[in-house]
């Protein structure tokens, strides 16, 4: 097999890095010019970026051997997550991995502008004295305002109680029990909370709720504001025009609309505001747990498997060995699938154990569909672009609770023909068991390589398998039998200890009495 390429655009923990390097060449640049990128991305199974970088359609079209795309950080913004999706191509990022540094950063800003650090500082360092001209103000018992209440707005209110801040927050999507949870009013308006914050800091994603001219309006005369999310969330305009006239004392600000902002930037010349260069997530810490945990999305990616910092698929929250194994059965159950239905009869129905949890269905259904897909299509399909794949072909999958199964089951058949029906079960240490073939029950746990017959069901079959698969010095494990009834349509599913030849399958679809042989592994 090729070794896996992957491509890092901007500097990356060095401990992420060497993760990669033990497992994949890596090409890895402090800084890779932005212009470089167009003609380096097609050759690379993987690339991740940071800020400097963004990944658009144009970027991410045409390029069969990228597989993972990974933001190092949190927000996913400068990534086209749509063209993603629709390409098939996996995206990766590090939700929480720097969440505390961007809250320590935003209390850095806090501090720094109430107690006026840098103009101190300046001021010293100028041969300055003046004690009187930079009088601050305190953080305790000021009322701190949140917007989003997410991993990094957790993290603030932490801190904001060690300084005995009352603490509320906006966030429309969280349950009341977080605010609970975490010891912060909540506000169900964003005017109320502008109200109330003599503090107002905001961390959403960059689609979160825009802060004009009328909104900071809204705010305490006196307030100060923070962003530490993401450029273009406050209006700069407006914030700059408002700490001119004092409306607003003072604003920390590590994230511009334009990045690095230009000089003329209306914030650069405003009064009392603290300017950083998108620091939030640059600490020696945070590099660390994010540059490992992208590295390990990306290779977890790359072998197929389901990281739990996949954005682009809906993850089911389960633990990682459960998902290990229904992520095999599902490729399992829709490569059986579709070989033994090669045709295609309306709707497809994907029947689930009521044992799984339904939050795993949206997962389920997407997993089904790209196995089945991909095994039929020249087209990469994957749990990605599945949906997206199914609708273009016109295939519809219905999801049904299978009311007999109380195990971990999944089943796939066409609606209305029974017969068709290939069934699975996960049992608790992860085994896939193989339980209905083409609506014939089955038990057998489903093996790394498998042969399987549709045959008629009679005397000498059998016997006539084991003669052809010996001829070709290919050792048989285990062999396991079910038929509709006595001399009608059966199945036989042999466990081999090494991939048959092709020869091998022609040479037993001639044999008397064989419909149809398949093989399978799980390589
Ligand atoms: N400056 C930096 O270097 C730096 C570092 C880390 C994170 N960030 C940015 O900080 C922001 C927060 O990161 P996070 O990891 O906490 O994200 P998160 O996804 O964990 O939390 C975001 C929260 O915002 C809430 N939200 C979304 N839309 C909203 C709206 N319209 N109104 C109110 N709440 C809304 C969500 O419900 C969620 O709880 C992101 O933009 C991220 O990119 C910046
Ligand atoms: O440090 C970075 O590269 C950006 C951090 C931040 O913007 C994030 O989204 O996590």
């Amino acid at each position: 097999m090729t070794r896996r390429r992957i491509l890092v655009t901007e500097s990356l923990g060095p401990k992420g890095l060497e993760y990669l390097r033990e497992r994949a060449e890596v090409d890895a640049y402090d800084l890779l010019p932005p212009e470089q990128l167009p003609e380096l991305m097609g050759h690379y199974d993987a690339v991740i970026i940071r800020s400097a970088h963004r990944l658009t359609r144009e970027l991410l079209a045409n390029k069969p051997r990228l597989k993972v795309v990974a933001r190092a950080g949190a927000g996913v913004d400068n990534v086209d997550l749509e063209a993603a999706t629709e390409f098939g191509i996996a995206v990766i990022n590090a939700p929480g991995a720097n969440a505390i540094a961007a809250a320590e950063h935003t209390f850095a800003l806090m501090l720094a502008t109430m107690r006026n650090v840098p103009s101190g500082n300046d001021h010293v360092r100028q041969g300055g004295w003046d004690r009187a001209a930079f009088l601050g103000r305190e953080l305790y018992e000021k009322r701190l305002g949140i917007i989003g209440l997410g991993r990094v707005g957790r993290q603030v209110a932490r801190i904001a109680h060690g300084f005995r801040m009352p603490v509320a927050a906006f966030d429309p999507f969280l349950a009341t029990e977080i605010f609970r949870a975490h010891d912060v009013e909540e506000f169900t308006t964003l005017d109320d909370l502008l109200r109330w914050a003599e503090i107002l800091t905001i961390h959403t994603p960059k689609s979160g709720p825009k802060l004009g001219l009328r909104e900071l309006s809204l705010l305490p005369v006196g307030a100060v504001v923070m962003n530490v999310a993401r450029g273009g969330l406050i209006d700069e305009e407006a914030l700059a025009h408002l700490l001119e006239t004092g409306r607003i004392h003072a604003a920390g600000v590590d994230v511009f609309s334009h990045e690095p902002p230009q000089r003329e930037s209306p914030l650069l010349r405003a009064p009392h505001v603290v300017v950083t260069p998108h620091l939030g997530g640059s600490t020696h810490e945070a590099m660390v747990e994010v540059g490992l945990m992208t590295a390990r999305g990306v290779l977890q990616a790359l072998e197929n498997q389901t990281p739990s910092n996949l954005v682009n698929v809906p993850i089911p929250d389960l633990p990682d060995e459960d998902l290990k194994a229904l992520d095999r059965a599902m490729r399992i159950l829709g490569r059986v699938f579709s070989r033994l239905n090669p045709k295609v009869h309306g709707p497809l129905v994907l029947s689930v154990g009521s044992s799984l949890s339904s939050s795993v269905i949206p997962w389920l259904r997407q997993a089904a569909l790209a196995a089945f897909l991909d095994d039929r299509l020249d087209e990469r399909v994957n749990t990605i672009n599945a949906l997206l794949v199914a609708e273009q072909q016109g295939l519809t999958l219905l999801v049904e609770e299978s009311p007999l199964r109380t195990t971990a089951s999944i089943a796939l058949r066409w609606e209305g023909r029974p017969e068709s029906e290939v069934a699975f079960s996960i049992e608790p240490q992860g085994q896939v068991v193989l339980r209905t073939l083409a609506g014939i029950p089955m038990e057998m746990p489903w093996p790394e390589i498998a042969l399987v017959t549709r045959h008629h069901d009679a005397p000498g079959v059998v016997g006539r398998v084991g003669t052809v698969v010996g001829q070709y010095d290919v050792n048989i494990g285990q062999l396991h039998l079910g038929r509709r009834s006595a001399g009608d349509e059966a199945v036989m599913v042999l466990t081999l200890d090494a991939l048959p030849p092709e020869e091998l399958l022609s040479a037993l679809a001639a044999q008397p009495g064989i419909g149809s042989v398949y093989r399978f592994s799980d390589a």
